[in-house]
């Protein structure tokens, strides 16, 4: 072979038409064979002159020479020898086998200016560790967006909307005094006639005689122990004292909002403190004005009707 200098060869290549030589490619690694490839089919064409052997011999001398005087014109591709030094040296992570089996994206920063990473799918295990220095390295372009995940909303604003508790959306009316009262309504269901104006009516009725005690019967002096024994029960009419008035409430039982029991409860005894518990804000004078028997006296009070009078 004889010797040429390299930007000889260089120039032969070119006027040959050779497309590795015209076009280099700077993402491809260029090896001689595969520049040799190209010239071996093109020097596979047999001519009529040319035995076999001259033939093996002149191609291998043109392939050997033409692959010397191609790795010293042309540099080798950058991204194989000017690796930066941080990937560099993670040679140990080349050598030995990673787990991971899906393809990750791999960063290859160019060192001729901009600093701008690329990307490409590999099983490099490498890779990964040469995008987190990448990205520490803070060679990402201000333009690109970010691949950090959106803030969580505060816990605050997350309470308030999903952990609403009952009765108290922002919708509902504020509260005002015709709401429920927190206790339940203890209230029964009265039969049909028991209504307060129908008690009103009946109590109004000259006629009525709610006292029990026989018409135009004066008032009493009622002793405890006269009380004691108007229960209600062995068909004996309950009497019970409230604010120092003795009353005839058995007329009234049927009418009582809150039921026949729970007015019994202060039968033959004073139910002023019991009454007071539970409606202070009814007129109980009013309303049971007809069925007052007389005054609670003490027990040797009680002496004759006249005094009973007095009451009025
Ligand atoms: C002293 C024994 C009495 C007891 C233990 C008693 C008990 C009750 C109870 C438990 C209620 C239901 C309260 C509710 O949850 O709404 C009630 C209602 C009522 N009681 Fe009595 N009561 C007594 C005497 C009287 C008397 C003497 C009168 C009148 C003559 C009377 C008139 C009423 C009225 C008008 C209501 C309805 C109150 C309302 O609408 O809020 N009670 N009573």
């Amino acid at each position: 072979a004889i010797w040429r200098p390299p930007f000889i060869q260089t120039l032969l290549s070119i006027w040959r038409g050779d497309p590795q030589i015209q076009q280099p490619s700077t993402t491809r690694r260029s090896s001689p064979a595969d520049i040799t490839v190209e010239h071996e089919e093109e020097e596979n064409q047999p001519t009529a002159t040319m035995t076999s052997r001259d033939k093996l011999s002149s191609a291998t001398n043109r392939r050997s020479a033409t692959a010397a005087a191609d790795r010293v014109a042309m540099p080798p591709s950058k991204l194989v020898t000017e690796q930066p030094t941080e990937i560099s040296t993670n040679s140990q992570a080349n050598s030995s086998p990673s787990p991971q089996t899906t393809p990750k994206a791999t960063a290859s920063v160019q060192l001729n200016g901009d600093r701008i990473p690329s990307f490409s799918l590999s099983t490099d295990p490498a890779s990964a560790a040469a995008i987190a220095r990448t990205v520490e390295a803070n060679t990402w372009p201000s333009a690109l967006p970010t691949l950090s995940a959106p803030s969580p909303p505060p816990e605050s604003l997350v309470r308030h909307q999903y952990d609403r508790q009952p009765g108290t959306s922002t919708l509902a009316p504020p509260p005002t005094h015709s709401s429920k009262p927190a206790k339940p309504s203890r209230k029964v269901t009265l039969e049909p006639g028991r209504s307060p104006l129908d008690w009103a009516r009946l109590a109004n009725n000259p006629s009525s005689d709610l006292r029990n005690l026989g018409p135009g019967a004066p008032y009493l002096r009622v002793t405890p122990s006269m009380l004691r024994r108007q229960t209600g029960r062995k068909g004996k009419d309950a009497w019970t004292v409230l604010g120092g008035r003795v009353y005839n409430i058995t007329p009234y039982l049927p009418f009582h909002p809150g039921g026949e029991p729970e007015l019994l409860r202060a039968a033959g005894r004073d139910g002023s403190k019991l009454f007071g518990e539970i409606h202070p804000w009814v007129n109980y004078e009013t309303m049971l004005s007809s069925c007052l028997i007389g005054l609670l006296v003490e027990e040797h009070e009680a002496k004759s009707t006249g005094e009973m009078d007095a009451m009025d």
